[in-house]
């Protein structure tokens, strides 16, 4: 693979008169070091199949191509799509599919154009990372690891420790799904143009179990998202005043029966504990 320029963005967008959009997250990677360091952190194999969900200029697909066996890429801007095909033509093995990531089905587009189980290596959009995650965790049923770039806060929050300002429902969800570590931090200087704030890449493994066992998974994270909603709040506070209208004595006798003080506020539970209470809770 020949090597990315610093000037690589410039000069694609410039031969095809192209300008960044903002309201899409187009923030252009141009250092090689970086993208070679995202990618390594996928630890390709030539049998694997790697979802790029926004590829903008390409200029980390190529890298993918040549060390997976098949990139889908799913780019929303239609803008993008003749440019990626002809600045992409030399690797056979990358499909480039124009859609929104946040309506797509991960595992079907993988049936269609690669194999299963897959990677997702990823320069996120920001403005929708949280979501794109989520959406990812939740429907991507025979994705085995993502790597993600997204900015630096909202890597804190899914790597966070309970009892942090940084833990939350995003932290939990990832965490239940996922071995979540941050890997590196990278400066606005490596993207065209340069974003106001710091991003971090981060590896998520998914584990062939959940890490926690819950009878109901979809009422534990009805009352993660309750106890996080009203997080300044004592746990049982903010699961009696939300919609789930928890019994107030029922939550407090719970926390007491596992050890906790029933004034504790849900910022403070581990993973473990939000599914022991949640597998005592009456929905
Ligand atoms: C941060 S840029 C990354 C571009 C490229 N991967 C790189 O590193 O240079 C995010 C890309 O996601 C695309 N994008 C934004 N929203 C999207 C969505 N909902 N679905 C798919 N792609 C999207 C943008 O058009 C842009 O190309």
């Amino acid at each position: 693979m020949k090597s990315i320029s610093p000037n690589y963005a410039k000069e694609v967008m410039a031969r095809y008169g192209l300008s960044t959009k903002k309201h899409l997250g187009q923030n252009f990677l141009i250092d090689n070091n970086t993208i070679k360091k995202i990618v390594s952190v996928g630890d390709l194999k030539e049998d694997e199949t790697v979802v790029e969900i926004g590829p903008g200029l390409g200029a980390m697909t190529g890298y993918l191509a040549e060390q997976a066996g098949q990139v889908v890429c799913v780019e929303l801007d239609r803008e993008l799509v003749p440019v990626l095909n002809e600045v992409l033509a030399e690797f056979e093995n990358v499909t480039i599919v124009q859609g929104d990531a946040l309506k797509t089905d991960f595992d079907r587009l993988v049936q269609d154009f690669g194999t299963v189980p897959y990677k997702v290596v990823a320069n996120l959009p920001y403005y929708i990372s949280t979501p794109l995650v989520m959406h990812l965790l939740t429907t991507g049923f025979d994705v085995k690891k993502l790597v993600l770039m997204v900015q630096k806060e909202v890597a804190q929050r899914m790597a966070a420790q309970p009892g942090t300002p940084e833990y939350g429902s995003l932290t939990v969800a990832v965490q239940y799904f996922c071995d979540c570590k941050v890997k590196f931090i990278v400066p606005p200087t490596v993207f065209v143009p340069k974003p106001a704030v710091e991003s971090a890449v981060v590896e998520l493994n998914l584990q062939p179990q959940p890490t926690v066992e819950v009878a109901d998974r979809e009422f534990f994270f009805q009352v993660v998202r309750a106890a996080f909603n009203k997080r300044r709040k004592t746990l049982s506070n903010a699961l009696a005043n939300s919609p789930l209208k928890l019994d107030k004595t029922d939550v407090q006798d719970i926390l007491v029966g596992m050890g906790l003080d029933n004034q504790v506020r849900g910022e403070r539970l581990s993973i473990h504990q939000f599914a022991a209470l949640t597998n005592q809770l009456e929905r």
